[in-house]
C-alpha cells in the first residue's frame, strides 16, 4: 500500500534526515516509526503526503508514484494527525470534524452526520461535544477530535505524528486502547510516528526502528524485542525488553498446565479421595460441559454433599490470547502462584510463573527461527 524505493532527503542546509530508505507497509497494517529525536521519522512521515519532497527515489501509494499525483488530491486520500492537533478556534467540534467532507463538496448536512458518526467511533458523545468549541475541550477530547477528523473523508491512509504525545501518561494509554479498538473496525494503513518504544510496541503491527536517517530494523514488536537485530536496537529497546515482550506475548493453549480438576455434581468425600491420593491440595471445579465454576480446597471437602455447595468462585482470569503481561498482573494483583485461562467459559488450563517464563523463552526462539511458539521444545532452550 505504502512503498519506500531508496528514499532520500538531504535538506539545502547539507543535513541528510532520510538516507536510501526502502520499506513497505501492507493494507490495513499500522506501522510505528521510533527512534530518539531527529532520527528522520517525520521527515519519512511528510514525504508521504508531499509536504516534503525527497532528494531522490521513489515512494508509491497503493501501486501509483506519488510524484505524478496533485498534492491537494493526494492529501485528500490520506488522513494526517499532529500531536498539536490544529483544531479551528472558532468553529464547534463538529464543524471541525466535518471539514474535510466539506471541503471536498459533501452537502452540509451529509457532511455533519458523517462527523457525528466519528464522534461516536472515537467516543465523544456528538451532542454533548459536537456543539462545543475546541478550547472547551481537555487535551485528551481534542486528540480524539484530531482523529475523528483525519477519518471523516474515510481515506485509506493515515499519518499520525506523535499523535497520543501531548496528554499525561493515564489518558495516553486510553487513547491507545480506544484507537487499537477503532482500528481492529475500521482497518486503514497507518504510519505512526512516535519517540516512545512502549508505544510503537504496543501499536504497532511492524515496527520500523530508525537509527540516523536509516532502519536499523523492521519487523513485529515481538520479534524486535525477542531478537534485536543490532546492539543498537538492543540498547534502543532498553533491557528491560524481556519485560516489554509481556505485553506483545499472546497466551497460548499449548503454555498452559493441567491442575486437578473435580465436577461440579461429584460427591465431595469422591473428589477428596482422589484429590489426596493425587497429592493435590485444591482443584479447579467445572460442570459438565467444562465450563469454570471456581476453584475448592481439598479440606474443605470433607463434608457431605456434592462439590457445588463448596465452591469458591474463582475472583480473576484471562482469556486465551490475552498477553502474558496481563497474566502476570491478575497473579501479582492475587498474590496468587496461578491463573485459569478461559476460551469463553470454557476452562482450558492455568498459567504459573513457571510456565509463564516458558512461553516467554519459546516465543523469543520461535521468533529467530521463524516457527510457530508450538514447535519449540522448551528443553532445547532452558539452558540457554
Ligand atoms: N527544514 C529543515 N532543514 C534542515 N534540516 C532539517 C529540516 N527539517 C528537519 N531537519 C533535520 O533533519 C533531521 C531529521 O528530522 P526529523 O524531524 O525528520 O526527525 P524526527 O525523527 O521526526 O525527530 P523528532 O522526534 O525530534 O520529531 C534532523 O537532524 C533535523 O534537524
Amino acid at each position: 500500500m505504502i512503498r519506500f524505493e531508496q528514499v532520500t532527503k538531504r535538506y539545502p542546509d547539507g543535513t541528510t534526515a532520510v538516507d536510501g530508505l526502502s520499506f513497505e507497509v501492507s493494507e490495513g497494517e499500522l506501522v510505528t516509526l521510533v527512534g530518539p529525536s531527529g532520527c528522520g521519522k517525520t521527515t519519512t512521515m511528510m514525504m508521504v503526503n508531499r509536504l516534503i519532497e525527497p532528494t531522490s527515489g521513489r515512494i508509491l501509494v497503493d501501486g501509483e508514484d506519488i510524484a505524478t499525483v496533485d498534492p491537494v488530491l493526494l492529501r485528500r486520500r490520506i488522513g494526517y494527525v499532529i500531536q498539536q492537533v490544529g483544531l479551528f478556534p472558532h468553529r464547534t467540534v463538529l464543524d471541525n470534524t466535518a471539514t474535510v467532507p466539506t471541503l471536498v463538496g459533501w452537502k452540509k448536512t451529509k457532511a455533519r452526520a458523517r462527523a457525528a458518526e466519528l464522534l461516536d467511533l472515537v467516543g465523544l458523545d456528538p451532542k454533548t461535544f459536537g456543539p462545543r468549541y475546541p478550547d472547551q475541550l481537555s487535551g485528551g477530547q481534542r486528540q480524539r477530535v484530531g482523529v475523528a477528523r483525519a477519518l471523516a473523508a474515510d481515506p485509506p491512509v493515515l499519518l499520525m505524528d506523535e499523535p497520543f504525545g501531548a496528554v499525561d501518561p493515564v489518558v495516553r494509554e486510553q487513547l491507545q486502547d480506544e484507537f487499537l479498538r477503532m482500528q481492529a473496525a475500521v482497518r486503514k494503513t497507518v504510519l505512526l510516528v512516535t519517540h516512545d518504544i512502549e508505544e510503537a510496541v504496543r501499536l504497532g503491527d511492524r515496527i520500523a526502528v530508525y537509527g540516523q536517517g536509516r532502519i536499523e530494523q523492521y519487523d513485529t514488536p515481538g520479534a524486535v524485542l525477542g531478537t534485536p537485530a543490532t546492539p543498537y536496537v538492543a540498547e534502543f529497546v532498553g533491557a528491560d525488553r524481556g519485560l516489554k515482550r509481556l505485553s506483545v506475548t499472546e497466551i497460548e493453549p499449548d503454555d498452559l498446565e493441567q491442575p486437578p480438576v473435580v465436577r461440579l455434581d461429584e460427591p465431595a468425600d469422591r473428589a477428596a479421595g482422589r484429590l489426596r491420593a493425587e497429592g493435590a491440595r485444591w482443584a479447579v471445579v467445572l460442570d459438565a460441559e467444562g465450563d469454570l465454576h471456581g476453584w475448592v480446597g481439598v479440606e474443605e471437602l470433607a463434608g457431605g454433599g456434592t462439590v457445588a455447595a463448596l465452591v469458591h468462585r474463582m475472583k480473576s482470569w484471562v482469556p486465551v490470547g490475552a498477553p502474558l503481561k496481563q497474566a502476570f498482573g491478575v497473579m501479582l494483583q492475587h498474590d496468587a502462584g496461578w491463573v485459569a485461562v478461559l476460551d469463553g467459559a470454557r476452562f482450558l488450563g492455568v498459567l504459573t510463573p513457571a510456565k509463564l517464563h516458558e512461553a516467554l523463552r519459546r516465543s523469543v526462539d520461535a521468533d529467530a527461527l521463524g516457527v510457530p511458539r508450538g514447535q519449540v521444545d522448551f528443553d532445547s532452550v532452558a539452558d540457554a
